[in-house]
């Protein structure tokens, strides 16, 4: 199976959302990434449930929904989550990881795992029985347009190598931050499955929504 695209909603032209929407499913894209954050596990206020709901409304795109948020076991209930969908919990946000999972799990999403740049793959050691994801973030959370963090591009490989040691090869790889044609290229590569396409490569001013995206599958399959 190729790579699959999850285009960052956040990077959007909110304007024009449901030209986007349409551009997006012409280009068969496979989920629609949504960054929720809190202003408190990052710096920085996005996304909620009810933009989430609008969305909805829009498109039967299956959401790969971000939580970029403290204690995102006390929110699960007010997010509209489906079968099929991706939620991703943060390792540095939950106290009660394998609890939250299991919640996650309940919903009939897919269940995944964020790491930020500084955190290790072992803290996923005991966990990795509870999930079907791990996210990688190539860079620190919070903002689009930044730079890779270089040792992020090994950090994908080591993971890989890691979970087909383990006997859980099945856990697939997303990576999410500077995703742009060059460095998804090296991250399929090195081992990743599911690509967050956002400023680096899909949504860029006075561009083409439709040919950007064909341009970038091209990159990962
Ligand atoms: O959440 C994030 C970054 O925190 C991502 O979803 C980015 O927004 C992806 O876009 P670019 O890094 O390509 O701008």
């Amino acid at each position: 199976m190729g790579g699959r695209i999850s285009p960052s909603i956040m990077c959007a032209d909110f304007r024009n959302l449901e030209t986007t929407i349409r551009a997006l499913e012409r280009a068969r894209v496979d989920y629609l990434h949504v960054d929720i954050m809190d202003g408190s596990f990052v710096p920085n206020f996005t996304l909620g449930p009810d933009f989430m709901n609008s969305v909805r409304e829009m498109t039967d795109i299956p959401f790969d929904i971000h939580l970029m948020i403290n204690r995102p076991e006390d929110f699960l209930p007010i997010f509209t989550i489906r079968p099929g969908d991706i939620v991703t919990v943060h390792q540095e946000a939950t106290i009660h990881l394998q609890r939250t999972l299991q919640r996650i799990r309940d919903t009939g999403a897919k269940v995944s795992v964020a790491l930020n740049p500084a955190t290790p793959i072992y803290t996923l050691d005991d966990i990795l029985d509870d999930i079907d994801i791990v996210l990688i973030m190539t860079v620190n959370p919070g903002f689009a347009g930044q730079k890779l963090v270089p040792a992020t591009l090994g950090k994908i490989q080591k993971l890989k190598q890691y979970l087909q040691q383990s006997g859980h090869s099945h856990i697939e790889i997303e990576v999410d931050g500077n995703v742009s044609c060059e460095n998804a290229q090296k991250m399929r590569l090195a081992g990743a499955d599911i690509f967050v396409a956002g400023t680096s490569s899909i949504f860029k001013k006075d561009q083409d929504l439709y040919e950007l995206t064909e341009k970038f599958r091209e990159y990962i399959t």
